[in-house]
């Protein structure tokens, strides 16, 4: 290994696998390593780099501003490309910013990359082979995220009999095959898996999917369990797997679009991300007409941020699938505009319905 190549963690995995708290627990332990964050969003909102920045609860006494320099990550160590996937954007939007940091080389220990969660990581693994990047930096590893209770219940197929017999008793379930391709693309590029949501799943659920897991992986591909994004920061960051050289060998689904140079189709070209800016809200009717949007149309994730009349902190919420959590992350700062801001990510979604439903839900 050249050791003055930056090492950089591309961690990937399915929308609302984990991704994002395994990078803000990652960012917790830094102890002193310098660490700049890329985050790509497939929503047109950067929740998730407003997420890294943020305060955790127990410093609620300091204003964002503060919270920003006192923590490990000030906001210009956050890289965000919103609004886009990166697999798509590889040369637009992700070689300039890697540019731009390996400039500031000497300033910087360690990059992480979280991908969005309709992402392929192949295309951003082998971009490391451009002449550019790969003399200064190198892929440590691919991270590859799985949601633990989402695969075990099904929510995103990865068992192809499971679908079959999913398919055979409820038709109204869409496991739509290019999930189930995206799940084996993120898994196919993967240096290590982990298993998310471990306290949502029992022991023997665990087991059997780490059986599943491993029949799908590479030998050397180890699996991991892991709670509220908690991990020993030596079992995923150092690993020097170098990527970049070996990535070409790694058999995905879409190898053939870009052999023929064509532009590729993925699970993003089904997705629908909505956006919507509303204003003060009522925290549980907005609760109470989520959980009817998510029975009623094929929603996978919910995220954002709530203002709730007669607060001063602001709300943050997180939907994945059926499964809701809320919580205050930072107090509003004087003059910040006290608006909602909430991305619903889903297929086919009804744009109209669900804007109606969430702005009646205002305070
Ligand atoms: N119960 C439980 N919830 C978790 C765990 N890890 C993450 N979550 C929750 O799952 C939701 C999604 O987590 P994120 O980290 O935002 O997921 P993500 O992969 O970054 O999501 P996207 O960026 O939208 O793809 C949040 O509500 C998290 O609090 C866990 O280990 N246990």
């Amino acid at each position: 290994m050249n050791l003055n190549k930056i090492p950089a963690t591309i961690v990937t995995g399915f929308l609302g696998s984990g991704k994002t708290t395994l990078l803000s627990n990652i960012l917790r332990q830094a102890n002193g390593k310098r660490i700049a964050v890329i985050v790509n969003e497939f929503g047109a909102l950067d929740i998730d780099a407003e997420l890294l920045r943020s305060c955790p609860l127990e410093c609620d006494e300091q204003t964002p501003d503060s919270a920003a320099q006192g923590s490990p990550i000030a906001d210009n160590g956050i890289y965000e490309l919103a609004n886009g996937c990166i697999c798509c954007t590889v040369e637009e939007e992700f070689l300039p910013v890697m540019e731009a940091l390996v400039e500031r080389r000497d300033q910087i220990d360690h990059i992480l990359i979280e991908t969005s969660g309709l992402a392929l990581p192949k295309p951003l693994v082998q971009a490391f082979n451009w002449p550019q990047i790969k003399l200064h930096c190198t892929v440590d590893a691919v991270i590859t995220v799985v949601d633990g209770p989402a695969l075990v219940d099904g929510r995103i197929a990865h068992d192809p009999e499971q679908v079959q017999a999913q398919r055979q008793a409820d038709t109204s379930l869409d496991h739509d095959p290019s999930l189930q391709e995206l799940l084996d693309d993120q898994l196919s590029s993967a240096d290590l898996v982990l298993i998310s949501k471990q306290d949502l799943m029992d022991e023997a659920q665990l087991i059997r999917l780490q059986e599943q897991l491993a029949g799908r992986i590479g030998d050397a591909v180890r699996i991991h369990p892991i709670r509220n994004g908690e991990v020993e920061q030596a079992l995923i960051l150092g690993l020097e797997s170098a990527s970049e050289e070996h990535i070409d060998h790694r058999h995905t689904h879409h190898d053939h679009h870009h052999a023929e140079g064509a532009e590729h189709h993925h699970a993003h070209d089904h997705f629908d991300s909505i956006s919507l800016d509303l204003g003060e809200l009522d925290s549980d009717a907005l609760l109470a007409a989520l959980k009817v949007l998510v029975a009623e149309q094929a929603i996978y994730r919910v995220k954002g941020f709530v203002a709730l009349a007669g607060k001063p902190m602001r709300q943050v919420v997180q939907g994945v699938g059926e499964r809701f959590e809320r919580y205050f992350d930072r107090p509003w700062a004087p003059g910040e505009p006290r608006s909602s801001r909430i991305v619903v990510i889903g297929k086919g979604l009804d744009p109209q319905q669900i804007e109606a439903r969430l702005q009646a839900t205002g305070a």
